[in-house]
């Protein structure tokens, strides 16, 4: 078997499937800081406070895998070579798994997020798990970090109308809005005061 490598072809699958994924999660973030102002406030306080996605997870059914032997899980037979499809939405919305699951409550991650994303006990799967899990979840997680602090540090956000903003999902390997996020933003007195000083 003869394996080419296709330099081009690997960059541009990077940054698409780096860059999409990690927009939309950010998308999805602010959409739901719009909608809970108490936790938009907390978040800036608190420099350090995590803001998961996992009520819209970005891949929500992950990457299709295969099996490579014969195996049962959870009572069922799964034969060798079977496509297998793991629905991350419906795990991050059980309520066997968590507690008032469709609620968002960011306080919930504290502690389970220090032993890193296999610490996650298979709750948490929006990166996946094991030998083919994301490759760039380490840097996904500083930059959405970075660009939601900054976002939340630097600007005073509102919604556009009284109406909460649409939470409705799109379809696509990587879950979109259904209706874009828009919102309204300026630039708070203290960055002001830090530009000026520039
Ligand atoms: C919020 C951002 C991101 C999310 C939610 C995400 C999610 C995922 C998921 C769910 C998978 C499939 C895992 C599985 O099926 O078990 C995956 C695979 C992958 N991701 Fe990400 N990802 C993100 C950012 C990135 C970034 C920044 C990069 C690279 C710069 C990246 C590169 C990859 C690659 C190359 C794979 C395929 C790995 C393989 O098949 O072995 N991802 N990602």
């Amino acid at each position: 078997m003869r394996i080419k490598f296709e330099p081009e072809r690997s960059v541009q699958t990077l940054l698409s499937v780096g860059t999409d994924t990690s927009a939309a999660t950010i998308e999805w973030t602010m959409s739901l800081l719009l909608n809970h102002p108490d936790v938009l406030k907390k978040a800036r306080a608190e420099t350090n406070l995590i803001l998961p996605s996992r009520l819209y997870s970005t891949v929500p059914l992950l990457l299709p895998h295969e099996s490579s032997d014969d195996t049962t899980i959870g009572g069922y037979h799964v034969p060798r070579q079977t496509m297998l499809v793991v629905n991350a939405w419906a795990i991050h919305r059980d309520p066997k798994v968590w507690d008032d699951p469709t609620s968002f409550k960011p306080e919930r991650f504290e502690g389970l997020m220090k032993g890193g994303h296999e610490a996650y006990n298979y709750k948490f799967v929006q990166f996946g798990l094991g030998r083919r899990a994301c490759p760039g979840a380490g840097l996904a997680d500083r930059v959405m970090g970075l660009v939601l602090a900054a976002l939340i540090q630097c600007f005073e956000w509102e919604r556009i109308s009284e109406e909460e903003v649409d939470m409705s999902q799109g379809t696509g390997i990587t879950m979109p809005k259904a209706k874009p996020l828009e919102a309204m933003c300026k630039s708070r007195h203290s960055l002001s005061t830090l530009l000026s000083q520039l």
